[in-house]
């Protein structure tokens, strides 16, 4: 008999664009409580329909007083109290929780910003009993102060400036704070945060990432009917064989990888990724060997954008040639894809409002090389949509993916052919650099942690053993594309 699965308490996050809304959630994930983000003017039903235990309004860069200041929809207060839903505001979000229940904010006289010490004025349920006369520093960046609270409402702690630094309603289960308990620079704010999800809200630390895989593939099991098969296209990195190991421990072997070895890969990739795929995770995959065809193409070129649009066009072709083949031999096209979209690629798409960012609602493409044709009609699976990169590895840990093959640096798609300045063809500069780049980790990229005697004795070693090589360069940048690529 199935079991039935609890879903875990969740807290929901309402951005309205803080940078450190996505920290609240990573923060709250790290106390195994699930939470999620949705945008600060999303609709009532579409934040009920997540059920949450807890809902968090972030702070953002606007002013309340903003004509298109945005906040969160009629009749969310009312729906809170009636299904005994705590409200948190943080920063921006106290300052709206003021404003709408009939409080006043102003344009403070000096801005706060940066470290503040605050002082807890009164007994409270948000920092816990006996705290009164308890100072500590805290991160604040506001402009805007509440003067006056809404009906019912106490201060409970004051910046050394007098501002209100936290305010709560216990009645009505809804609590404010003017600074960032998320950030390191407020150092008492996760013990507070985690004070007030524990004790005061009464979440339960019951999020584990099994749960969410068992859940995952029920999902895939339901959305996948038993005569459908799905394709997955493995680069090599984490996130597609994180995804195509937990989608084939779903569904099995209707599952069909491809591993394409378009001639860019580093010094025996096909090799060592190819063993990791069928000896340790046993997946079904067809390793396509197109090299000739991806260098003949790329013969001449020496525009690394360019090079790269030829590369994605040539992976869809062979794409779509795999799906062809899988037709012919199942009486039936493949129906679905495997992605490994993750959680920061889903948020990105949905901007929170007032950015100059705009909605798209989609979820970007760039996860299957340049997108596949529109003809091929195939509908996505992303069981990893909901994930951060550390979780995905956690993930994989469980699905028994290699440790080493989890820590593998990125390699994005276009491989050595943005490594290599200009034509790729031209002599044997893949062959060099494959001789010269190859690390058995991969992990070592933090450019400030090397040593000069360290620096000193790579460059001899690469100059002295690999012909070729006769100057070895550091790229200090820490700004993609330079941080991975060198064109
Ligand atoms: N050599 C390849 N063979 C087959 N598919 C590939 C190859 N390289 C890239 N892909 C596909 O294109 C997607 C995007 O490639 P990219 O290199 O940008 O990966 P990514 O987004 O970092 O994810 P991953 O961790 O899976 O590499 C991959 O997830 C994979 O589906």
């Amino acid at each position: 008999m199935e079991t039935p699965t609890m879903k875990p308490d969740t807290v929901l996050i309402l951005d309205f664009g803080s940078q450190y809304t996505h920290l609240i959630t990573r923060r709250i994930r790290s106390l195994n409580v699930f939470s999620l983000v949705l945008s600060g003017t999303s609709s009532l039903t579409q934040i009920s329909s997540h059920n949450p235990r807890v809902v968090i309004l972030s702070g953002g860069p606007h002013s309340v007083h903003a004509p298109d200041a945005p906040s969160f929809p009629d009749g969310f207060v009312e729906w809170a109290a009636g299904n005994g839903v705590h409200v948190l505001g943080i920063c921006y979000g106290l300052q709206l929780i003021v404003q709408r229940l009939g409080g006043v904010v102003v344009e403070g006289e000096s801005k706060e910003y940066g470290k503040m010490e605050i002082e807890v004025k009164r007994e409270s349920e948000v920092f816990g009993k006996g705290r009164v006369g308890e100072k500590q520093v805290v991160w604040m960046s506001h402009g805007d102060e509440a003067v006056k609270l809404p009906h019912g409402f106490e201060v409970v702690a004051q910046s050394a400036q007098g501002a209100v630094a936290a305010l709560e309603n216990r009645e009505r289960r809804i609590y404010g704070l003017q600074y960032h308990p998320e950030v390191t620079h407020s150092p008492k704010g996760m013990e507070t945060l985690k004070h007030f999800l524990f004790d005061v809200c009464g979440v339960s630390a019951d999020w584990k990432m099994e749960d969410l895989m068992e859940e995952e593939i029920k999902v895939i099991n339901k959305t996948v009917a038993a005569d459908e098969h799905v394709i997955c296209a493995l680069s090599g990195g984490v996130d597609s064989t994180v995804a195509a190991t937990l989608v084939h421990k779903a569904i099995g072997d209707r599952l069909h990888c491809i591993f394409v070895d378009n001639g860019l890969l580093r010094y025996k990739e096909q090799e060592r990724v190819m063993d990791t795929f069928e000896r340790d995770l046993h997946l079904p995959v067809t390793c396509v060997d197109a090299s000739e065809q991806f260098l003949s193409h790329l013969k001449g070129v020496v525009d690394p954008e360019t090079k790269r649009k030829i590369i994605g066009k040539e992976f869809i072709n062979i794409f779509d040639e795999f799906a062809k083949e899988l037709e012919k031999k199942h009486g039936k096209k493949p129906a679905f894809l495997v992605q490994g979209t993750l959680y920061p690629d889903v948020i990105e798409s949905c901007p929170p409002p007032g950015t100059d960012r705009t909605h798209s609602h989609t979820i970007k493409s760039h996860h299957n090389v340049g997108g596949l044709p529109k003809d091929m009609k195939l509908k996505l699976i992303e069981p990893l949509k909901l994930l951060f990169k550390d979780e995905v590895r956690e993930l994989g840990r469980i699905l028994n993916v290699p440790v080493g093959f989890l820590k593998r640096h990125p390699f994005p798609g276009p491989g050595l052919a943005v490594r290599v300045l200009g034509d790729v063809t031209q002599g044997n500069a893949l062959e060099v650099l494959r001789q010269a780049i190859t690390s058995q980790d991969g992990m070592t990229a933090d450019w400030f942690n090397f040593e000069h005697k360290f620096l000193d004795d790579v460059s001899r070693k690469i100059c002295n053993s690999v012909q070729g090589v006769n100057r070895v360069v550091q790229d200090i940048t820490s700004k993609p594309p330079s941080t991975i690529e060198w064109e």
